[in-house]
């Protein structure tokens, strides 16, 4: 038994997820009153995760964010992008918030030789539509000790994950790990066929 929320969409498994064939995307918004900053997502997201890393945005208490990836060039600000900012320029992910109600609306890479070059880093959380594809894995999910969790709470938080069904990795999933050596090794020049 453990005291630790997750995140409102795992505490009680994956239900949240009625995840539709053909999901065209839907529209972010964050989580001001009013004038609300909008982003239009013209697609399904791909990779989606919970991330116990200490960057990614989480809701109010929980350890996780969920976080996936979708196509730089469907992401379009909407409404009320004066709003936005830039948490940290100099990161590999320049994650873009809201600096009123501070959820982070996307993150995108500007560095072109980034193996995630191309794929903005989306909360779909933010979004009323239904369809968006479900949690898969949960990555850095040993970063979580970072900001604050008891390292002996971590075996009851892995089996957490776990029991609803996410592997956990205390990086990205294999294959996206894959896709960075793969991206290291043809910079080097070592990256085989
Ligand atoms: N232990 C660190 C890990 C931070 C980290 O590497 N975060 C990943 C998360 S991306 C979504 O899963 C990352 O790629 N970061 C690049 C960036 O943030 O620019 C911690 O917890 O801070």
């Amino acid at each position: 038994m453990t005291t630790t929320k997750l995140h409102p969409r795992l505490d009680n498994g994956i239900t949240d997820y009625p995840e539709v064939k053909d999901f065209a995307g839907g529209t972010l918004k964050c989580l001001c009153e009013s004038n609300r900053v909008e982003v239009k997502v013209d697609a399904q997201t791909l990779h989606n995760h919970a991330c116990g890393c200490s960057k990614c945005w989480k809701p109010e208490g929980a350890d996780f964010s969920l976080v996936a990836v979708v196509p730089r060039d469907k992401v379009h600000v909407i409404s009320n992008g004066d709003k936005l900012e830039i948490v940290d320029e100099t990161a590999t992910i320049q994650r873009h918030f809201c600096k009123e109600c501070k959820a982070h609306l996307f993150g995108r890479i500007e560095n072109k030789d980034h193996a995630f070059y191309g794929l903005d880093f989306v909360h779909t959380e933010l979004s009323e539509d239904k369809g968006w594809s479900a949690p898969q894995f949960a990555a850095f999910v040993s970063s979580v000790i970072e900001t604050g969790t008891a390292p002996s709470q971590m075996a009851d938080i892995r089996k957490e994950l776990n029991n609803i069904g996410l592997p956990t990795y205390d990086v990205l999933s294999p294959e996206l790990m894959d896709l960075l050596a793969a991206k290291t090794a043809e910079l080097n020049g070592t990256l085989q066929e």
